[in-house]
């Protein structure tokens, strides 16, 4: 299958297994694909970043991989237990060791109960008793910074939104459980706040054995969590490896566009201020060849025409590109080596770029 290279897949070593995932939307202008054949693997205690623009299909991923979206095809299993399969039943008791976290945390918070009684939710369901569900829900309050005098009494309204999220975290994580999927957690919230909840999280991750899948479009927050990050476009995977050497060495021209459009704080990777030109295209009608190619300032004729197989470009770093930013001689692939000698000395109409190269490439 078209985009299906399966080279990036640790298999068996892993917490979390996603092949070739499809999340589709049918509405009245047609069919949305937002998620299109995706597959990825989380390996036990690392936190992996997945990132792209608006609307390219990170949380109808994180939620399918939940069960909490649905899914149109594809395979999801954690710790050994297939996902899309599972019944009604089992699925409770998956759900104990995957907890999910979103932007809005404010309004995953019941408004009519109070704080202690919303983190102590998770707990109730799986019976545990009273006495032992306040004190749990107790201690989760100090595990996240809130004092649980001042707070377990509370409502949602009188938390700011960073209490609001502090609460969200303690919901999940009292039921201990083993994945935690984070869709933007921290965009909602003032710098310093995001700073202070990334620090938590930090914090609580080797605490509670965590492994965390982190979704957010900011690439500043990504880079400071995450150990291995899948960068995604439109639906697809385009680069996926080490977080530090993606954004050292981004391979895939989209990763190195985003990546130019948005200042780091990085001293050493000054501003280029570099924009990433032109519009995402529709998903109810995505383009043929690589979905990057019509806004790609290295896409040549072939782009256009035939989807790129994720493969691993360098050591450890998998791009689904036909022509990767990378110095030929460092690259392992035959294929990959000679299209990028073709890419900087072009020759002939078939090499010619198609679109525009940004200034001083
Ligand atoms: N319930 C829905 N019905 C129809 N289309 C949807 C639905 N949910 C998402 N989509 C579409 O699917 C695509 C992927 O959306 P999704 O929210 O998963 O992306 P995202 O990367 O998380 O973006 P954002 O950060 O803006 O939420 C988008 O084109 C979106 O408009």
């Amino acid at each position: 299958m078209a985009g299906s290279g399966t080279a990036h897949l640790r298999g068996e070593d892993a917490l979390l297994s996603v092949r070739n995932l499809v999340v589709e939307y049918h509405t009245d202008a047609g069919t949305v694909q937002a998620v299109s054949d995706v597959s990825f693997d989380v390996l036990p205690g690392e936190t992996l970043g997945i990132v792209g623009e608006s609307g390219c299909g990170k949380s109808s991923m994180g939620r399918a991989v939940l069960r909490l979206g649905g899914m149109t095809s594809g395979e999801i299993s954690c710790a050994g237990e297939r996902i899309d399969r599972a019944d009604e039943k089992t699925m409770r008791a998956l759900r104990r060791d995957m907890q999910m976290i979103f932007q809005n945390a404010l309004g995953s918070l019941n408004p009519r109960r109070h704080v202690k009684e919303i983190v102590a939710e998770g707990l109730a369901i799986d019976g545990v008793p009273k006495a032992e569900r306040d004190r749990r829900a107790t201690d989760m309050l100090e595990e996240v910074g809130l004092t649980p005098e001042r707070f377990s009494d509370m409502l949602p309204r009188q938390l700011s939104g960073g209490q609001a999220q502090r609460v969200a975290i303690a919901r999940a994580l009292a039921l201990r459980p083993k994945l935690l999927v984070c869709d933007e957690p921290v965009s909602a919230l003032d710098v310093s706040v995001q700073a202070q909840i990334l620090n938590l999280m930090e914090k609580l991750k080797p605490e509670f054995d965590l492994t965390v899948v982190f979704i957010a479009h900011d690439l500043a927050v990504v880079r400071s969590v995450s150990d291995r990050v899948l960068v995604m476009y439109l639906g697809k995977v385009c680069e996926f490896g080490d977080s530090v050497e993606v954004y050292d060495n981004p391979v895939h021209p989209y990763t190195r566009a985003l990546l130019e459009s948005v200042p780091l704080p990085d001293p050493d990777r000054p501003f280029t201020g570099s924009p990433l030109e032109g519009d995402v295209p529709s998903p109810l009608a995505p383009p043929t060849g690589c979905r990057f190619s019509g806004r790609c300032p290295a896409a040549q004729e072939r782009c256009a025409r035939s989807e790129p197989e994720i493969r691993e470009v360098l050591p450890g770093r998998f791009a689904a590109c036909h022509y990767p930013l990378a110095a030929a001689a460092d690259l392992p692939d035959p294929d990959a080596r000679a299209a990028a000698a073709d890419r900087r000395e072009p020759q002939g109409r078939e090499h010619e770029p198609t679109g525009r190269r940004p200034e001083g490439a």
